[in-house]
């Protein structure tokens, strides 16, 4: 077998009766969290990795498996095949604290997801982004993370893409209406009317990714530790000077602190986790911290005369996702469920001798991705990702996923209850009237590019029903729309939230009216991108990590 899979340093044991300092202290090991952990440790700081969830991949002492990987120091998340399962066993994995799923272990969500990964278009930064965001100026973070992972096409260790019919079948329609093949991480500037292959985040014919990338690094230096099974409950400060975090880990609860002064801890904790720590840690909207109050927290929460008041958990979005399924004899399905307990075996054999074969890719067969920017009827160009995939309600299915990214106006509102449990609130789904025309059109322009396909059926939309009366009856709710790509719930701007501005981080993603707290992940992008977020989370992370590094210390007390 390959040998790249070595075990790599567990984490080391949570110590909340030691009195080390950290120059940093990172919360969560998302896609935001790695990178940061990384850049930080070879910088030379000091550095502290903070994970609520257990250890995920093997590489790390990670052990949930199955039987046919019991031999091998492989788990469920280091294959790609297996990364179905979330959708039928999330016990230990799941974070038990929201109302939506995430990931709640090493890598986060990199960890659970199914691996796609795409370098943003420009339109992406420059349509929501501020000033010092703007494509020209992330260029650099963004290469820095695909020279790091390079992405492929071609996860199988032999080069072949298995089960490529559905891929054929919808890409030779979108050619023959005159849509491009584009090779899309090369060509990232080309989102209209084009189609190309799934990239995935995966090398070695396994994840890989953040976990066996900057993590891999971070913990190679002797200035890096990085624990799990610790959650953040809140950041301890003075005004605006943070001086550590409270953990709890292994049945206790203590104050790990940052080095005086010049310590800065960084919340990566994820759309969800990142707002819910602010609001521990009385940041927010006070009828949010009220809640707070009135929770299990209340008697330990900072006093109300020290609350920071900013619009946490406001400007919430997810990509809108609208599912067709369509079906043609040509499409040929696998039980990527039936390889957990069941795996055809020379497809596992395959995959444990040289990590080929269909198990090298991400479950459920992925393929083809392709792109359309419609005109919205307020003038802002809607930007779609379609991303198929070989399942469906009948043998021969694809169900087609459009998502609605860049150029959405429509939010929601995230909130915490007394139990300390995080609540879409409000649903971010198609509330405005320019975003469902613009899904209403980018289907129709799917349906007119595959009329010509012989032999294909329309499963959903039916063939007489309008795509208008389609759309509508889809319940704009998560449940029915949600894509796991949520947004924006501590807006990074200009426009200080204290002052009745939208924005809870700066340009340099410090919460306003601290010195030293700062937010890096999912949370902070303004507005949505085009495509699934993992690559332009990293990229967020790296161009972070040199902006805080560049600012001065505040002055000594
Ligand atoms: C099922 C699924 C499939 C997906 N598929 C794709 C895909 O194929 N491609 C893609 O690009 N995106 C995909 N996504 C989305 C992508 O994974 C997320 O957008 C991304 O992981 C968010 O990164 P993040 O760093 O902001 O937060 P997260 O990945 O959520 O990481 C936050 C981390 O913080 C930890 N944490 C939270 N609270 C605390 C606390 N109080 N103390 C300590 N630690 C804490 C969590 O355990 C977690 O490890 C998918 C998501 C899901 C759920």
């Amino acid at each position: 077998a390959p040998s790249i899979h070595e075990p790599r340093a567990a984490a080391a044991a949570c110590s909340l009766s030691s009195k080390d300092t950290w120059d940093y202290i990172i919360v969560g090991s998302g896609p935001a969290g790695m990178p940061l952990a990384d850049r930080l440790s070879e910088a030379g700081h000091k550095v502290l990795l903070l994970e609520k969830g257990p250890p995920s991949s093997g590489r790390y002492g990670g052990t949930m498996k199955p039987s046919w990987l019991q031999n091998t120091n492989l788990t469920r998340f280091d294959v790609p095949g297996l990364c179905n399962q979330i959708w039928v066993d999330r016990q230990g994995i799941a974070c038990t604290d929201y109302d939506q799923l995430a990931g709640c272990m090493l890598g986060g969500g990199a960890a659970i997801n199914s691996g796609l990964y795409w370098k943003p278009p420009p339109a992406d930064w420059d349509t929501s982004f501020p000033t010092g965001w703007k494509s020209t100026d992330i260029a650099g973070a963004v290469s820095k993370v695909f020279t790091r992972i390079p992405g492929t096409t071609t996860p199988s260790m032999d080069g072949k893409i298995y089960l490529p019919q559905g891929y054929q079948l919808i890409s030779g329609g979108l050619k023959q209406a005159g849509w491009t093949e584009i090779d899309a991480n090369k060509e990232n500037d080309k989102r209209n009317k084009t189609f190309g292959k799934t990239t995935y985040f995966f090398s070695g014919g396994e994840r890989g990714g953040p976990l066996a990338t900057y993590l891999l690094s971070a913990t190679e230096r002797k200035n890096f530790a990085y624990w799990v099974n610790s959650g953040v409950k809140k950041v301890v400060r003075t005004g605006g000077h943070a001086t550590g975090v409270e953990v709890e880990c292994g049945g206790s609860t203590g104050v790990v602190g940052l080095t005086p002064n010049t310590g800065r801890v960084i919340i990566s904790a994820g759309t969800f986790g990142s707002a819910k720590i602010l609001w521990r840690s009385g940041i927010g909207s006070k009828d949010q911290l009220d809640v707070v109050k009135s929770s299990s927290d209340g008697s330990s929460m900072i006093a109300s005369g020290d609350w920071i008041n900013l619009p946490v958990g406001e400007n919430l979005y997810d990509h809108v996702g609208t599912d067709v399924e369509i079906a043609h004899n040509s499409v040929v399905p696998y039980d990527f469920y039936a390889a957990w307990s069941r795996p055809n075996s020379a497809d596992s054999q395959a995959y444990l001798n040289g990590r080929t074969g269909i198990l090298a890719q991400s479950a459920p067969n992925f393929g083809p991705m392709f792109w359309d920017i419609v005109k919205g009827t307020d003038g802002i160009d809607r930007h779609f990702h379609w991303q198929a995939r070989v399942e469906g309600s009948r043998t021969g299915s694809m169900t087609v996923t459009n998502y609605l990214g860049t150029g959405s106006v429509s939010r929601g509102r995230l909130t915490i209850n007394n139990q300390l449990k995080t609540i879409v609130s409000k649903s971010p789904y198609l509330n405005s009237a320019a975003d469902k025309a613009a899904v209403v059109q980018s289907i129709e322009n799917f349906r007119n590019a595959m009329k010509d396909v012989s032999g294909l059926t329309w499963v959903r939309p039916t063939t007489g029903q309008t795509t208008s009366a389609f759309v509508d009856s889809i319940p704009a709710t998560a449940g029915s729309r949600n894509s796991n790509h949520w947004i924006g719930t501590v807006k990074m701007g200009t426009d200080d939230g204290r002052s009745g501005g939208t924005s809870v981080v700066d340009t340099n993603t410090k919460v306003y009216g601290t010195d030293n707290i700062f937010v890096v992940d999912a949370s902070i992008f303004p507005g949505h991108i085009t495509s699934n977020p993992t690559a332009a989370i990293m990229a967020v992370a790296e161009h972070a990590a040199v902006k805080i590094q560049a600012l001065p210390f505040p002055a000594a007390s």
